[in-house]
């Protein structure tokens, strides 16, 4: 009862394939087009390419026929040297139709690789959220990879295994029809087992890509975070679980090649069997003197050109299916939502005060439970407000929303009267900086580092900031000085200088907003001292948003926001806020000033 059922579904399944593969391959023929040019000249070799080919054994077999059954020698020479032209021919036009389509195929990586980095600058902060960097990345660099390999080869051996059996079958019905469909006898066997093959591999390199996928995510989440495992002991457990992801990556692996490997002793055995044939039948017809000696090479040879197609176009397609999959993981990151435009009309600002006001904002990251609730205050210019309360009660979603990394769902945000709305975005984080907690540092010299907060900061600009963010002293004492390459993510500088860097760099941008992390890590008072100093002087006549830890901080602000579960739930300065003995009251007493000692 259940069987019918079962392959109807599985038939639907597999039309919604076919044309899911034929979306993806339209897709990648508007990459390949702009080198329309360029792919017709390959074409064309691949035609000449594929004659020559099939030119050969047909002259041999006459050859054989006209000269050496008949053992005449006259015009034999020439002959052989008709073969070496053909043959020379023939490797001029396959090399110049693989270099042309190398250079078609890495132009358009080039493209699809460029395009698919551009998109990923313009999706949404939520969408970072969601997903692990290395699963990222495999998709920009193994996937695309995989696509470059096809592009290699694929193309003109599909195009060239094509032209090579329809040719072949062409001049096999013209020198013999029944030794024909003799040949022809093993294609129906072919198909059967190409499709039986190919229905279960295409499954399983989708499976071996998603996995290749999570255990990259899993490796690079691994290295970055190498000293949490080792402070925690947790080695065991993540060998273990790299044990496992590395196991369902091998089953799928395992499944996918063996599969796939079906695909040339399939060939093989049928190749051999087309052979047998031909020589058991053509020898038969030869021997009635209905074919001659030359005709039975020519199909031998062709028999082999025929499956040797067939073969090939069976192994491109498992490597299609495998770019297809790797193709269709890329477009799966072009048809994700960008970050909203801008609103038509949005202003850019050249400068802003700094006024900063919150009106009855509520958001919510999931759509079902509100981070933040109905929270509004006012900011003037140069104000300097400490957000705090405990974990997960909004105050980084507050400068999320700042910083138009997220929108309100209800409520507006102004600034200096302006709904932020109508501010694109870039304009609107021009006049922001950050220094979070983890300061990103990138790959390069400790100049081009701090130059980040302005690209266009002259030397003495970067030098001016380094100096009042207290970083230039222990600059200068690095071997090269602000042109030491810094490691990636400043490794190889401690954790209190990467602070003074991100605040040299934040120094160097000039913002009229400032938004701060404090950092909690624990940093010798000397080097606590510095970064103190820095950031009093980084803030001064700033409008500043600080998640405070430290007491000295909250303890200067002008005021303090409360924030309990999304709500604003309090706020005055730091004296007011105590002798109102409510939630401030309480976590100062159990919780802040107990940090601060310890
Ligand atoms: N990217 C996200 N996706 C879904 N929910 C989120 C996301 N980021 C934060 N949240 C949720 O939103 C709420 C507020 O989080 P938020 O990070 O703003 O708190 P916080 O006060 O900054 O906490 P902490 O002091 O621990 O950093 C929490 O309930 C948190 O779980």
């Amino acid at each position: 009862m259940l069987r019918p059922r079962h392959s109807t579904m599985a038939t639907v399944g597999q039309k919604q394939q076919a044309k899911d593969n034929i979306g993806t391959l339209k897709r990648l023929w508007s990459f390949l087009s702009p080198q329309k040019g360029w792919l017709i000249a390959v074409v064309a070799m691949v035609i000449i390419s594929s004659c020559l080919s099939l030119l050969g054994p047909y002259v041999v077999g006459r050859a054989i026929d006209a000269y050496i059954v008949t053992k005449r020698m006259d015009g034999f020479f020439l002959v052989v040297a008709l073969l070496l032209f053909i043959y020379a021919s023939l490797s001029v036009s396959t090399f110049l139709q693989s270099y042309w389509m190398i250079r078609v195929a890495q132009k358009t990586i080039y493209a699809i690789r460029q395009q698919l980095f551009r998109h990923f600058h313009e999706l949404p902060i939520s969408f970072f959220d969601k997903r692990q960097q290395g699963e990222l990345m495999s998709r920009i660099t193994n996937d695309i990879e995989n696509m470059s390999q096809t592009f290699n080869s694929t193309v003109i051996q599909v195009i060239s295994s094509t032209l090579t059996l329809v040719g072949a079958i062409c001049v096999m019905l013209w020198l013999s029809p029944l030794l024909t469909f003799v040949t022809l006898l093993v294609v129906p066997l072919m198909y059967i087992g190409m499709r039986w093959i190919t229905n279960r591999t295409q499954k399983r390199f989708r499976e071996q890509q998603r996995c290749l996928g999570e255990m990259n995510g899993f490796i690079e989440e691994v290295i970055s975070g190498q000293k949490i495992v080792k402070m925690f002991a947790q080695e065991r457990r993540v060998i273990d679980e790299f044990l496992r992801k590395n196991e369902t990556l091998k089953q799928a692996g395992f499944w996918a090649q063996t599969y796939s490997g079906f695909i040339p002793k399939l060939m093989n055995f049928l190749n051999n069997l087309s052979f047998a044939l031909i020589a058991g039948v053509g020898g038969i017809l030869a021997l009635k003197g209905m074919i001659s000696i030359g005709v039975i090479v020519v199909f031998a040879e062709y028999a082999r050109q025929f499956t040797r197609p067939l073969n090939d176009l069976a192994n491109q397609w498992n490597t299609l299916l495998s770019a297809l999959a790797g193709a269709e993981r890329v477009f799966e990151i072009f048809d994700m939502e960008k970050e909203e435009q801008d609103e038509t009309g949005a202003i850019s600002l050249d400068y802003i005060q700094g006024k900063v006001e919150f009106d009855h904002v509520v958001f919510s990251y999931d759509k079902k439970q509100d981070a933040i609730r109905d929270v509004s205050f006012s900011v003037s210019p140069g104000e300097t407000v400490a957000l705090v309360g405990p974990t997960g009660a909004g105050k980084t979603t507050i400068l999320q929303l700042l910083a138009r990394f997220y929108d309100p769902d209800r409520g507006h945000i102004f600034i200096d009267g302006h709904d932020s709305r109508s501010i694109k975005r870039a304009s609107l984080r021009a006049h922001m900086a950050f220094v979070l907690q983890d300061t990103f540092l990138f790959e390069g010299t400790i100049r081009d580092n701090i130059r980040y907060g302005k690209l266009d900061a002259s030397d003495e600009e970067v030098e001016r900031a380094a100096k009042w963010a207290n970083a230039h002293s222990f600059i200068m004492k690095l071997p090269n000085g602000y042109d030491t390459v810094l490691k990636q993510d400043g490794g190889g500088i401690s954790q209190g200088q990467r602070q003074l860097l991100a605040i040299a760099r934040a120094m160097v941008a000039n913002p009229s907003i400032l938004i701060l992390d404090e950092a909690t890590s624990n940093i010798d008072t000397v080097t606590e001292m510095k970064i103190q100093e820095a950031l009093e002087r980084l803030m001064k006549g700033r409008t500043c948003f600080v998640i405070a830890h430290r007491l000295n901080t909250i303890q200067n602000a002008d005021r303090i926001l409360v924030l309990n579960e999304g709500k604003i739930i309090e706020q005055g300065t730091h004296e007011s806020l105590l002798e109102a003995k409510g939630f401030y009251y309480d976590l100062y007493h159990h919780h802040l000033q107990k940090e601060e000692v310890s």
